[in-house]
This record gives C-alpha cells, structure tokens and sequence, in this order.
C-alpha cells in the first residue's frame, strides 16, 4: 500500500517523519460510509469526565473503549472497562496487523459530533502501553487537523490532514517527545470517528 510523504519540503526537514507511516487510502469511501452509520449506531457512545492537569472536564468528544476482556486501560486519570470486540472492529484490528506487522490489543473510538468536538494536547504515554508505544489510528467521516508540537518547544507546531479512510501509524519516541491534538473547528464540519488501535501491555 502506498505511503506518502506527510509534510511539505520545507518541513519535513525538521519533523523527524520515521515516527510516523500514513496510509491516506486504507479503506475506500463506501467501507468508510457503511462503517461510520454502523458504529454513530451501535457503539455504546460515553462522554467521560477525565482529569486534564488535575481538575475534572468533561471530554468534548464522545468515547468507547473495546479490546481483550481482561485488560484495564487509563486516559487521562480515567480508568475505561472495555466492550468485548465485535467482528468488524476485530477485522480491522487484523487488517491493520497484516500491513504493518504490528500487534494490537484494544481501541479506544473517538466521536467528533461537530467543529465543537476535540481533543485537547496530550501524549498517549500511559504506562500500560510501555516505552515506546505504537498506535495505528484509523479516521473515518470528515477530514481534520492532527495538530504536533514538541514537548520543549511550543512556538511551532505541524498539521497533518486525516481524511476519511486514512491509517496513521505512530511509533518510536513519538509520544516521548512531541504531543499531539485535535483542535475544534469554526466551520459547520460533519461528523467523525477516530479509532486508535493500542498494544495493552501488562
Ligand atoms: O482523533 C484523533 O485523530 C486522535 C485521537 C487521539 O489522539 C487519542 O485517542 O489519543
Ligand atoms: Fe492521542
């Protein structure tokens, strides 16, 4: 499958892209259609409230967590109970294994209802997912920003586009050094649903 560059010339000069591979087709429009009515439907759809710098908020965005029965995993200081696995979501998983011969065990499902939906900037690096954790985060529905910055250095930050059918695969020191968000939308935008596929390790 085709990879592409991520960034313009000029940039890719400093984004250390060896963190990440991005697969702008990994599914086609009418699997991407037929998927996202499926899960808006039938996913026990939950707004969470997490910690973000120690006080309570509700998460701007609706969440679901599915994987391996026997795994707790941690967002932001809140604890997620996952729903068993349904075929399609398991399918993917082993799709998504086969290309990048990675190995994951649940995903966590993000609901962007609307421009209003978002999530805030954050590193996933929470210690269940071990040192150098790798993620392949699949966006269906409307395209936006993935917005980076450095953890040491918040003057610049870099956009990527995740259109619909997209797979990004972040990997290697990523979440060590650089953070990442999706940041909310003035426009009247349609609705999206992010699925970030992890390896719980312990
Ligand atoms: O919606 C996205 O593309 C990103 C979601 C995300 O960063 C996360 O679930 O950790
Ligand atoms: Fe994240």
């Amino acid at each position: 499958m085709e990879q592409l560059s991520l960034f313009g010339a000029n940039e890719s000069l400093r984004f250390p892209e060896e963190l990440l591979e991005f697969y702008p087709q990994f599914l086609d429009t009418k699997q991407c259609m037929d998927l996202l009515k499926v899960l808006i439907e039938e996913v026990p759809w939950r707004q969470q409230i997490i910690q973000m710098y120690g006080k309570p908020v509700v998460t701007p965005r609706l969440t679901a967590w599915y994987g391996d029965t026997n795994r707790t995993y941690r967002f932001s200081g809140t604890k997620f109970d996952p729903v068993p696995w349904t075929d399609s979501l398991l399918h993917l998983k082993k799709e998504i294994e086969t290309l990048t011969k990675l190995e994951f065990n649940s995903v966590l499902l993000n609901y962007y209802r609307d421009g209003n939906d978002s999530v805030a900037w954050h590193a996933d690096n929470e210690r269940e997912l071990g040192t150098r954790p790798h993620i392949a985060s699949l966006s269906i529905g409307q395209a936006r920003d993935f917005e980076f910055r450095r953890k040491a250095d918040h003057s610049g930050k870099y956009a990527l586009r995740l259109n619909n059918g997209s797979l990004l695969i972040m990997k290697g020191d990523l979440q060590h050094h650089w953070e990442h968000r999706i940041p909310k939308s003035k426009k009247d935008i349609a609705e999206r649903i992010n699925m970030t596929f992890r390896l719980i390790r312990e």
